[in-house]
């Protein structure tokens, strides 16, 4: 790869040229372009690691231990000799392999941003005697949680032979504020048939002097941290912390969304195992429905800022009419509002089912109930029940103005979709995350959060992960397919059309 940083240096190792420290003294200019953390100021040293190369490629790099540390010794990679991994064709990743954000690419015009494609490396650096690991789980459950416990400690074990494990129990705080449990293969063997974490988890309690202190202490010299959004904030500013002070400790993010709402990466771990299971509660809103006369059946699913979970739980049910996101503003009365809609559906098929994401429709609870701003322990927006909200009031509506008799029953799924274990292919996605984090920290990786882009796994620097939320784009194919599945109205203005399309171009630059 002919790679150039700012038309100044080509043919370099991405990790020599980006020897971060030095960048300013050798004349080179990376591109300046930091985002905004929303209320991260520390992250203001971090400087993203771009290279460009030819036709409008470029890599946007993760840190290296390298990049701050000088000399840092390395050893061949211990799978080289591994019998399982030492016949597979091309086993180690080349320096040089990089994935795609898009696919999809106008000919030739604009940039082509790539990321760093994830996998084990010829050389590492960390001995394997020398590594102590941990990990913490923060935020709120979603399957697949133990799966990814369970594969990082038998990761490390079984191809890095790497013997010290430390669990820290209940999120960030656990870091200075609980006992550690050591963590073996026997320990975690089965843990991937439960649900939830078996490290505990919380919100808020993110101390970066207490938690940096507390890694230095204990010498743990790799962090594979699993959370959402916030706990890749914390994430990023405990890298910082760490590298501000020198440490040989690598930093690597698991991305944990049951809402789905991280961007960049393809999906979220356990997204599909939530849709799969609102497909009960579906069905159940479907029978319930179905056997009563103008029966509605009504399901809440999670989804705080996403409707990613209601969008695809939808659209795999079929007997869904109408799906309520957070990202479509709708409205009850009058001409094209839901009153309206359901009236009709009943009027043509007898019963109706109507799922509703928690976010959904949360301007117009806090217009009706004078809503108060209260926040969660980490600072997250706590919602009003959306489902009890609307249940009651379509009870009203139909008692009072319509004179149509309905039945209405309501199914709260919220909690059901995240405590079960993880299914088929979300246990394969979290083991191939748990192994790409392992091989990226045991390369000297640090710095970045591990995903599939595009269907491949890449490391990912942390502030692309938590500069913006994924949210479901309403002028998007998706949606629409959604609209003509379910028939139901847009309920969309123009002014919220213009609103959705810059809230879409937001997005596909970010
Ligand atoms: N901006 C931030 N800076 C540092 N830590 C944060 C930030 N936002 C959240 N955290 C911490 O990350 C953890 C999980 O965050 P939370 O928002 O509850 O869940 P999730 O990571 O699933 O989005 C909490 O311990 C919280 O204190
Ligand atoms: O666990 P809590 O604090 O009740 O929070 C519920 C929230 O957790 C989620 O399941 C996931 O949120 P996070 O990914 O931020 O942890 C949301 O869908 C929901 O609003
Ligand atoms: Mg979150």
């Amino acid at each position: 790869m002919e790679s150039t940083v700012s038309n100044s240096v080509s043919n370099g190792s991405v990790a020599e040229i980006f020897a971060s420290d030095d960048k300013e003294k050798a004349g080179l200019n990376p591109r300046n372009g930091f985002v905004s953390m929303g209320g991260i100021g520390l992250l203001k040293n971090l400087q993203p690691k771009i290279v460009s190369g030819d036709f409008g490629f470029i890599l946007e790099d993760v840190p290296h231990l390298s990049d701050y540390i000088p000399h840092l010794p390395t050893y061949t990679n211990p799978l080289q000799y591994n019998p399982a991994y030492s016949v597979v064709k091309q086993y180690f990743v080349d320096h040089d392999d990089t994935v795609a954000q898009k696919i999809q690419q106008v000919f030739l015009s604009g940039s082509r941003m790539h990321f760093r494609r994830a996998g084990p490396r010829q050389r590492v650096y960390f001995k394997s005697d020398e590594v102590h690991a941990c990990i913490v789980t923060c935020g709120g459950l979603c399957p697949g949680l133990n799966t990814v416990i369970r594969e990082i400690v038998c990761g490390l074990h079984h191809m890095y032979d790497v013997k010290r494990v430390l669990g820290i129990v209940g999120g960030y705080r656990g870091f200075y504020s609980k006992n550690t449990v050591s963590l073996t293969p026997k320990f975690v063997n089965d843990i991937h048939k439960r649900g939830g974490t078996i490290l505990g988890t919380s919100r808020g309690g993110h101390d970066t002097k207490k938690i940096v202190d507390s890694i230095q202490d204990r010498g743990i010299n790799q962090v594979y941290i699993l959370g959402g959004d916030g706990t890749q904030k914390g994430a990023a500013v405990i890298f910082e912390e760490i590298r501000r002070r020198g440490l040989k400790v690598a930093v690597a993010g698991i991305p944990k969304t049951i809402d789905n709402d991280i961007p960049v990466i393809d999906k979220s771990f356990g997204f599909d195992t939530a849709v799969e299971e609102a497909q009960r509660a579906i069905n159940a809103a479907h029978v319930e429905a179905t056997s009563i006369e103008n029966g509605i059946g009504l399901v809440k699913l999670m989804g705080r800022y996403s409707g990613f979970i209601a969008m695809y739980a939808t659209l795999a049910s079929r007997d869904v009419d109408c799906c309520l996101i957070p990202e479509s503003p709708f409205y009850l009365e009058g001409p094209g509002g839901l009153f309206e809609y359901i009236e009709k559906r009943l009027k043509e098929n007898g019963h109706m089912v109507i799922v509703i994401a928690e976010g959904a429709g949360q301007e117009l609870l806090s217009e009706s109930l004078h809503s108060t701003d209260q926040q969660d322990a980490s600072g997250n927006k706590l919602l009003q029940d959306v489902g009890l909200w609307i249940s009651q009031r379509i009870k009203d509506h139909f008692s009072k103005r319509s004179k149509m008799a309905i039945n209405l029953k309501y199914i709260d799924l919220m909690y059901m979709i995240r405590a079960v274990p993880s299914n088929a292919s979300d246990n394969v996605y979290c083991t191939l995350l748990a192994q790409s984090a392992v091989h990226g920290a045991m390369a000297g990786y640090t710095g970045f959060t591990v995903g599939p882009v595009n269907g491949r796994h890449a490391y990912i620097p942390f502030h692309r992960i938590i500069e913006k939320q994924h949210k479901v784009v309403i002028t998007d194919r998706m949606w629409a397919r959604l609209l003509s599945s379910t028939n139901q109205p847009s309920f969309l203005s123009i002014k919220d059309v213009i609103e959705a399309s810059k809230t879409e171009s937001d997005l596909l630059n970010c």
